[in-house]
């Protein structure tokens, strides 16, 4: 497989992390979670006291933590300030705060260029996942996929997630999740948008597999474009 930069975006659990994370491993690419970024900057916030819905508070300290992305899709990583920030991540305090944060543009412009740094870098190839990948930080990647999948299918799919410990039950993990979906599309920099260019897979009636193997076969026709524009480049 040749050098590919793909772009997966989407809501809330239509499977981006684990298609990704698949499509990589199988195609022995680098992969990068951009949530998962946003998510340690917020917790960056909350744990020194940044008032996260102050959003001049949040610019001014934008700059501040170390975020550090490990891209083995086999163990991806993600540190803050040298700590490994994995689970604290992932809580329900972080998931209410992240698209307050990640809508404030010094955010946005500081993990962007991250992110555009981390692709750059990936010599072998990259599946970056998110919200505006395809939009906005690489609009010239080789393929973008956007997922979709009913608000039902994905509350149901994270609510899995918590095996018994939905506390909050099915219908408010689809509440919340579909407020949040509300506030990634709704913002102004950088929204939740697919980009006119991607191709759109409901994964609504998919089991993972099926994304996976159809993903992959999107990724090796692009691979495949890629390298025959590029011979054509060379003959000529
Ligand atoms: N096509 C699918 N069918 C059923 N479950 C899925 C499918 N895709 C992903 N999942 C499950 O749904 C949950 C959310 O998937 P995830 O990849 O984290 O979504 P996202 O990154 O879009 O939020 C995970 O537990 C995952 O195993
Ligand atoms: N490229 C991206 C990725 C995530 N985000 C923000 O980060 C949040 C968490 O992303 P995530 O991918 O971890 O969310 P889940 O769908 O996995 O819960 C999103 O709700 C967005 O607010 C973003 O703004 N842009």
């Amino acid at each position: 497989m040749s050098a590919v930069i793909v772009a997966i975006d989407g809501p809330s659990g239509t499977g981006k992390s684990s298609t990704s994370k698949a499509v990589a491993s199988e195609l022995g690419l680098s992969y990068l979670d951009t949530g998962a970024q946003y998510r340690a900057i917020t917790w960056w916030m909350l744990t020194n006291g940044v008032p996260v819905d102050d959003a001049s508070a949040v610019a001014a300290a934008a700059a501040r933590p170390v975020i550090d992305s490990g891209t083995d899709p086999a163990a991806p990583t993600i540190a803050v300030d040298g700590t490994d920030a994995s689970g604290p991540i992932r809580t329900q305090e972080v998931t209410a705060a992240v698209s307050q944060v990640s809508a404030v543009p010094e955010v946005r412009t500081r993990i962007t260029a991250l992110q555009r740094s981390i692709a750059a870098g990936a010599a072998g190839g990259i599946v970056v996942e998110g919200r505006d990948i395809g939009t906005t930080v690489l609009p010239g990647a080789d393929i973008k996929i956007f997922l979709t999948a009913s608000p039902e299918a994905r509350a149901s799919r994270r609510s899995g997630e918590l095996k018994g410990k939905d506390a909050a039950g099915l219908s408010a993990t689809q509440e919340a999740l579909i407020k949040r979906d509300a506030a990634d599309s709704g913002r102004k920099t950088s929204p939740l948008k697919k980009a006119d260019d991607a191709v759109e897979v409901d994964t609504t009636q998919l089991t993972l597999e099926q994304v996976v193997e159809c993903v992959v076969t999107l990724v090796g026709k692009a691979a495949a474009a890629k390298a025959e524009a590029k011979a054509g480049q060379i003959s000529k």
